[in-house]
This record gives structure tokens, C-alpha cells and sequence, in this order.
């Protein structure tokens, strides 16, 4: 069964009727892990705010568990869970009360729920007297997590969860992640973050409020049928010019260490690469073919 169904959304801001989706698709079957990734401006924070029915699309529908966003928005606030991009938790209350306050709102208790958070919440628990306005990003960022489940709800919408989180706290969450998923709620989560998107079951890559592709993180990558190559050398900014400017070259960018690029003739000519390189003086050269990632191939579909 589908959880949710998008059909022809678009939605644009102000007078200046600012696109932020463009009649995009797609749909989300029950218990999947999807992601929405993309680049500030994507679009991403309009769709999760208009599923959520805190904003209304221009034009298209929407339906999350079988209720439309616009006619049946009272059940779909009943049965949603949502993380904004910046936590709604009240700075003056603590953990305790924060997580009391949320469960109030919705008719249910701590007790009543307590299975679907204890694995996060004992997490917090030692600080449950502690402000939120004094806890660390990690520890927000569980706590929120709780208040947006307290209510058990059949799908939950992140967005953008792990921004400004340390790596540790990242980690720990996606795992928190995969056990909600196991008790069968769907989970829609944004993020810009490339590594977290293989973590997904189903990835839209967006950019421009369209989606560019939409697949599982592992059929993306092989969608990309370009040989690919890793080159290093001792200085990166000149390798890079010296890429842009050798007519081989279809496509090279900056990636970590290293500058991936792709060639027009799959490089069959290696030699005359090499010969190209050292005529310009780069030192250090590396060259290696290599797989691609979720990044390189979101790189291709931006060119
Ligand atoms: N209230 C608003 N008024 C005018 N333009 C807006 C408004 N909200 C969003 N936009 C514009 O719509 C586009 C999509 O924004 P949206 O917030 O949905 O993207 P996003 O992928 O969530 O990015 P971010 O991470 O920056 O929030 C952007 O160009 C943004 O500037």
C-alpha cells in the first residue's frame, strides 16, 4: 500500500510567484525509508510542510495514508509525526516536560507510547530534568525525534534531521532510523547530506524543486554508465584547471583529495593524458578509475 501519494505538486511563493516545486510526482509505498535529497532551495521543506498540511500547493494533490492533505487535514495532523528543520521544543521546559507537553497535545501519555521511544529516550532519560535550551545538538535532536513519535503516528516527516549534528550523533541517528522502520512506520527524511542518502530505501534527488531522479540509492549509482577516474596531484586548484582545459574532458569537479572526471572517449588514450598533465607541470599526479557515488552521479544529473 502507498502511505503517500504526490501527483503534480507545484507550489510557488509571493507576487513574484517564486517556483519552489515543479509539478513533481512520486509516492511512498507503507514502511519504506525515503529520502528527499538536495541543496538549500531544493524544494524539500515546501513538500514536507504542504504533506503535513501547514501549506498549501498551488496546484496537484497530496494524500498521506489515504487522507487528502486539503479535505481530510484534521486526520493527517492526528497521524503524522513531524521534525521540522528547526526543533520546535520549548527552551524553558525540560526533557521531561517537553515530551509530557507533546504527548498532552495529542490525547495520549509517556506510559501509553513508551515502547516506540525507549530506545531513544533512555538515551536522554539521565538528563530528563535538564532544560532544552541547555542540551547539546545530539540530545535536541533525540528529544525531538521523541516528541514527534509520542503519538505513535503511521509516518514520520524529517527534515533535514542531522543538519548541524556532530558525525557520532548522525550516525546514532539513522540507526534510530532503522528500528522505527521496523515497527513499520514510514519515515520521509530529507537531508543534504550525500553518505546518508545509501542509507535510504528510495532516494528522490532533487534540485530546482523537480526531481532529477528517483530510485534506490543503488540503482542510481549504476545508472551511471561513464567511466569514472580519481586524479590527484600536488596541487588541486591548478589539477582542476588543467582538467577544465584539456579537450578530452567531459565533466571534472572538486571531490575530497581528489578531482573525479569522466572523458569523452572513456580514455582510451591514456598516454596522451599523462603527456597532457606533465606538459603542465602538475606533480604528484595520480590517476585511478573508480566507482561512482550517489554524489558523482547527482553531479551528472546537474550537467
Ligand atoms: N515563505 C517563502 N517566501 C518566498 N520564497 C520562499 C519561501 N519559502 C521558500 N521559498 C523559496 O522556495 C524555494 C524552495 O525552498 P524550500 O525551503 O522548500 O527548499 P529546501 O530544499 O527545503 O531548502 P532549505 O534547506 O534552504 O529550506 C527556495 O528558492 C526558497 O527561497
Amino acid at each position: 500500500m502507498e502511505a503517500v501519494v504526490v501527483q503534480n505538486m507545484t507550489k510557488t511563493y509571493g507576487k513574484e510567484k517564486t517556483l519552489a516545486v515543479d509539478n513533481i510526482s512520486f509516492s511512498v509505498a507503507k514502511g519504506e525509508l525515503f529520502g528527499l535529497i538536495g541543496p538549500d532551495g531544493a524544494g524539500k521543506t515546501s513538500i514536507f510542510r504542504i504533506l503535513t498540511t501547514l501549506l498549501l500547493a498551488d496546484s496537484g494533490t497530496a494524500s498521506v495514508d489515504g487522507f487528502d492533505v486539503v479535505k481530510d487535514f484534521k486526520s493527517i495532523r492526528n497521524t503524522v509525526g513531524y521534525m521540522p528543520v528547526k526543533f520546535s521544543l520549548y527552551q524553558d521546559l525540560t526533557i521531561e516536560e517537553n515530551l509530557s507537553f507533546f504527548a498532552t497535545v495529542f490525547g495520549t501519555t509517556i506510559e501509553a507510547n513508551y515502547d516506540l521511544i525507549k530506545d531513544i529516550y533512555v538515551q536522554i532519560e539521565p538528563f530528563k530534568k535538564r532544560r532544552a535550551g541547555k542540551l547539546s545538538g545530539g540530545m535536541k535532536q533525540k528529544l525531538a525525534l521523541c516528541c514527534a513519535l509520542i503519538h505513535k503516528p503511521t509516518t514520520l516527516f524529517l527534515d533535514e534531521p542531522t543538519t548541524g549534528v556532530d558525525p557520532v550523533s548522525r550516525k546514532e541517528f539513522w540507526e534510530m532510523l532503522r528500528r522505527l522502520k521496523e515497527q513499520n512506520i514510514t519515515i520521509i527524511v530529507s537531508t543534504p547530506y550525500m553518505d546518508e542518502a545509501s542509507l535510504c530505501d528510495r532516494i528522490a534527488l532533487m534540485q530546482g524543486g523537480k526531481i532529477l531522479s528517483i530510485d534506490t540509492p543503488d540503482d542510481i549509482v549504476k545508472a551511471y554508465r561513464e567511466k569514472l577516474y580519481a586524479i590527484k596531484a600536488n596541487e588541486m586548484y591548478p589539477l582542476l584547471k588543467v582538467l577544465e582545459n584539456y579537450p578530452g574532458t567531459l565533466n571534472s569537479y572538486a571531490f575530497g583529495e581528489y578531482a573525479h572526471a569522466t572523458f569523452k572517449d572513456q580514455m582510451k588514450n591514456m598516454e596522451e593524458f599523462e603527456r597532457f598533465l606533465a606538459e603542465k607541470q602538475l606533480t604528484g599526479v595520480e590517476i585511478k578509475s573508480i566507482e561512482a557515488t550517489i554524489e558523482d552521479s547527482f553531479i551528472k544529473l546537474l550537467h
